[in-house]
């Protein structure tokens, strides 16, 4: 790749942190002792070959899952304590790899359903008509800047595949997160959703920390700030992306083809 990175933010808060983390599935380590810091401000993907242990970092991280041993904070504080509900009120949304979208319903109503999440808003929302027109004019506003502003009376299943992703992350959106996981954004789409999908999760990155895992060198290329590279459950390489890159460990976990980075 030769898309030119921007030198990673330096020091700066640590919005997301795994000290140690250890996964263990009935005796088989699917997360081995993973440390590593995510920047506040930074695109920062995960990546590694099948079975490195991806999906089960991003759902320790996320509190979809209790690890074994070892930490996951979020600007500090300790979360992988906590449900993934307290997880996302202290400012940590993920999309799901398998899509949170109701089909039967518009795409502006999956948006007023998550806007009305108990994990966003106190009880009794209901009983305030001001409310519910706020929401709508967030709903609105949401769906505008995930590029469905015009697709709002569509339902969610006449979506294309591209659109659902674009859907899935306005649903995030909602939580209004300071970090924001996403599950292979780009998965199983065609080079024009990819393309949309990538400047989407840029356009979404200004102001917030975005953690995505990903297989597709390109889109990684394209995005990472910095990377986290792992094979067998362990960080095989982790920083900023030009450098991870050339490092031969790496190479060599991606077969020796240099070019694949
Ligand atoms: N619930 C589970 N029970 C047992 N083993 C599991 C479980 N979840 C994951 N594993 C195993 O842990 C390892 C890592 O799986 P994981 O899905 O995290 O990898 P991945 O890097 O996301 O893979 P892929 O790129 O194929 O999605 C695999 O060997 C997998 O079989």
């Amino acid at each position: 790749m030769t898309t030119p990175h921007p030198a990673p933010v330096s020091g700066g808060t640590i919005a997301l942190e795994a000290r140690h983390l250890v996964k263990d599935f009935r005796g088989f380590r699917a997360t081995n002792d993973v440390t590593l810091e995510i920047r506040e401000g930074e695109i920062h993907a995960i990546i590694g070959p099948n079975g490195a242990g991806k999906t089960t970092l991003f759902n320790l991280l996320s509190g979809f899952l209790t690890p074994t041993s070892g930490e996951v904070r979020l600007f500090g504080e300790r979360i992988d304590t906590l449900a993934p509900h307290a997880v996302v009120r202290r400012g940590l949304s993920r999309s799901f790899q398998i899509s949170s979208v109701f089909p039967t319903m518009t795409v502006r109503d999956n948006v007023l359903v998550a806007l009305q999440s108990p994990t966003r808003l106190p009880g009794q929302f209901w009983s305030r008509l001001s409310t519910l027109d706020t929401l709508g004019e967030r709903a609105d506003g949401i769906l505008a800047d995930v590029g469905l502003g015009s697709a709002h009376a569509r339902l969610a299943a006449d979506l294309s595949h591209g659109e659902k992703r674009q859907l899935e992350i306005g649903i995030s959106l909602t939580q209004e997160p300071r970090v924001l996981l996403l599950d292979e954004p780009t998965s199983g789409m065609g080079s024009e959703g990819i393309a949309r999908v990538t400047g989407l999760v840029r356009q979404v990155a200004q102001g917030r920390t975005v953690v995505l895992v990903e297989h597709n060198m390109s889109v990684v290329a394209e995005l990472a700030d910095r990377i986290t590279v792992l094979q067998y459950g362990a960080v095989l390489a982790s920083g900023a992306y030009d450098d991870v890159r050339r490092d031969p460990r790496v190479i060599e976990a991606y077969l020796g083809d240099e070019a694949q980075l």
